[in-house]
């Protein structure tokens, strides 16, 4: 069954179309990844899922009923959660206090600090991230680690539909690996339907199920990972920008 649908997605910002018609779809327990050039329009497109941007055009379903996505709690209510580029942490607060932050756990109208600090604690473990300390500051801790709390804050919220938007930019090797095997963990859960924008395409073709190229506002490539090459990728990509600096560029055939 297919989580998420998107249809005929369009959203302008004045003169500048970023997306022309996007028809996307995300089936349960499924991790898709979307590609594209920088500037192609995928962290708008993730926006307008999330419920950050209003679409100009098109209709989204969510679990098989249409939503007019009125804010990102309204999507959140939904059971779609997302880690932005810029991560959207608040570097004042705690790595506690962010993994919980909008849902912070209480006892009576207390806040539950002590319960917060152990989960917090314990979900950072679970994902092999070494953040010794979950009372310090956000912005005391290294990028990766800082996109470590992002990321285990969206995978333990609960949510149905996680938008990853770059997750592994910032990250060390081991950083990386680790939040690698995190998506391929929520990929055995089942429950869980994935998506997620990256550039390094081999880590695309490890973890995601399928891929979707983004490309002049549309989606133009839908294959599943299994039947796709590196070298086919990478030859996407390359031709797009090679037909850009001569000026050819159009919607692909
Ligand atoms: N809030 C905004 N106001 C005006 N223009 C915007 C806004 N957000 C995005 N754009 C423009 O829309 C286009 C698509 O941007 P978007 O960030 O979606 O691309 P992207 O594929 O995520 O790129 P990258 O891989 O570089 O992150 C770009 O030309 C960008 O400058």
């Amino acid at each position: 069954m297919s989580v998420l649908v998107a249809e005929h997605l369009a959203k302008r910002f004045g003169a500048l179309t970023a997306l022309r018609d996007v028809s996307l779809r995300l089936e349960q327990g499924e991790v898709l990844g979307l590609i594209g050039d920088n500037g192609a329009g995928k962290s708008t497109l993730i926006k307008i899922i999330c419920g950050y941007h209003r679409p100009d055009a098109g209709r989204l379903v969510v679990n098989g009923k249409e939503v007019e996505l009125r804010s990102v709690d309204h999507a959140r209510a939904l059971g779609i959660d997302t880690v932005y580029q810029g991560l959207a942490l608040i570097n004042e607060l705690s790595v506690y206090h962010n993994m919980f932050l909008n849902r912070e756990l209480r006892i009576g109208p207390l806040l539950n600090n002590r319960a917060m600090r152990r989960l917090a604690r314990a979900h950072l473990e679970d994902m092999g991230v070494n953040i010794p300390n979950v009372s310090a500051e956000v912005a005391k801790l290294s990028g990766g680690q800082r996109q470590a709390v992002a990321v285990a804050r969206a995978v333990y919220s609960d949510a149905k539909i996680l938008l990853l938007d770059e997750p592994l930019a910032a990250m060390g090797a081991k950083e990386g690996a680790l939040i690698l095997d995190l998506i391929r963990e929520l990929k055995a859960r089942g429950d869980v339907s994935v998506i997620i924008i990256a550039h390094n395409y081999a880590q695309v073709l490890d973890v995601c199920d399928r891929v979707n190229l983004l490309q002049h506002g549309a989606i133009t490539f839908d294959k599943p990972t299994a039947e796709v090459t590196l070298d086919e990728l990478t030859e996407l990509v390359v031709a797009e920008y090679r037909a850009r600096r001569r000026g050819t560029s159009g919607p692909a055939a």
